[in-house]
């Protein structure tokens, strides 16, 4: 399960190939907790046009792994595919011959957003002296790309997840700003059940002697190890029992003896984690993690169904049926709570069902951008 030999930190830094990516500089900013954040930028990437009307821009969030390359094929800078190639591009649920796509890399990322593993004034990354965000600080970050497009208003703020609790906060915050909103695989708030996951994660990376309170970027190693036990546990809570059970049996690592070499479902996790791991910072899985545990739309505005009840946008709410983490009774909630239909999408994947059932998710796109 040793990491040994994984890179200390799989942020991006200035020097590694920008490709498509653009920064929208942020204004200092006071965050919801009263902290200043002096100077801050956002990475972001756009795909399609913006009309002359301006009114056709799509807002894309990503979940807490995920950047800003959406869509598209590998290219330098990002080794992968977009994380939803099969949802954002032509003739797609969110069809780029239409509409001008946008998607930041959140505040507090490491995909070219300010985030722990960037310099600060004094070009020392700011490890330790990153302050604690809300996903209201994410969003409020995100007003900076707007601006840096000409955006006066989103025609959809789309997210699943951590996106989702900033399609939520975006358009509850920024009603005129938003025309609809499309909410996937979240609740309202942060559950404890939530929480508790989340917080272990935390726990993990902080555990491990590498973290050295976040200041790991001079050394040798950072907290590879805590960060591959924090990803084995979300990535399980990312999946259902019943995908995991089917998937994998009891099946070995070789094909032979359970005794000798263990199961293949262990590989697996060590594949999924490694990759992570590699292009992921450990600081920003802290940050975000955290954000995330902060989510709680009701607070300050009379509770979630008050907040709600002053939603202008036109929402979409949408949950995997096997989603053991966000599970369908919370997006259930929303939906009776928005007086909208709630959108169920088939699928044994779980959580990730959002990310991976790319026709499901298409179709249900489609008719919320109609
Ligand atoms: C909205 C967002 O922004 S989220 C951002 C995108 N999310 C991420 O990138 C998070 C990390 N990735 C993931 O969670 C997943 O890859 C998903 C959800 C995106 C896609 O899931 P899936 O395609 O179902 O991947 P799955 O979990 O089956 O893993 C497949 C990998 O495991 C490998 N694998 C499968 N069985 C085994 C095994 N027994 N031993 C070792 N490796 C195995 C496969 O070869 C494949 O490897 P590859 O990805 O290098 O090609
Ligand atoms: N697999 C996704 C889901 C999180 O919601 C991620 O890692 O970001």
């Amino acid at each position: 399960m040793t990491a040994a030999g994984m890179a200390v930190t799989g942020a991006w830094r200035d020097g590694d190939p920008v490709g498509r990516r653009r920064f929208a500089e942020i204004p200092p900013m006071r965050l919801e907790r009263g902290t200043a954040l002096p100077r801050a930028r956002l990475a972001y990437e756009t795909w399609g046009r913006l009309n002359p009307a301006r009114d056709n821009a799509v807002l894309v969030l990503h979940a807490m792994s995920g950047d800003s390359h959406v869509a598209g094929d590998a290219e330098p800078g990002h080794p992968g595919p977009g994380w939803w190639s099969g949802v954002v591009g032509p003739g797609l649920g969110i069809d780029t011959d239409r509409w001008f796509v946008v998607c930041p890399n959140a505040l507090g990322g490491c995909q070219g957003s300010t985030g722990p593993s960037a310099p600060a004034s004094d070009a020392r990354p700011w490890g330790s002296r990153w302050p604690a965000l809300t996903i209201r600080d994410l969003v409020a970050a995100e007003t900076a790309v707007a601006s840096a497009l000409g955006v006066r208003s989103w025609a959809a703020v789309v997210g699943g997840s951590m996106g989702g609790m900033r399609a939520l906060e975006w358009a509850l915050s920024r009603p005129e700003q938003v025309e609809r909103a499309v909410v996937l695989a979240v609740g309202a708030e942060a559950s404890a059940d939530q929480i508790a996951t989340c917080s272990v994660q935390i726990d993990a990376i902080r555990a491990d002697p590498n973290w050295q309170a976040g200041d790991y970027y001079d050394g040798p190693a950072g907290p590879v190890d805590g960060m591959a036990i924090a990803r084995r546990i979300a990535h399980l809570t990312y999946r259902s029992a019943m995908e995991i059970d089917s998937r994998f049996g009891r099946e070995t690592r070789f094909g032979g003896d359970p005794l000798s070499e263990g199961f293949a479902v262990e590989s697996w996790l060590d594949h999924v984690v490694a990759g992570l791991v590699n292009r992921f910072d450990a600081g920003t899985y802290v940050a975000l993690t955290e954000a995330m545990n902060t989510h709680d739309i009701g607070r300050g505005r009379g509770g979630a169904v008050s907040a709600l009840s002053r939603m202008r946008a036109r929402p979409t709410i949408v949950g995997v049926d096997s989603d053991r983490l966000y599970p369908l009774h919370q997006q259930a909630e929303l939906a009776e709570q928005l007086g909208v239909p709630l959108r169920v999408v088939r699928s044994q994947r779980g959580h990730d069902g959002f990310l991976v059932e790319t026709d499901q998710v298409n179709e249900i796109l489609a008719e919320a951008l109609r």
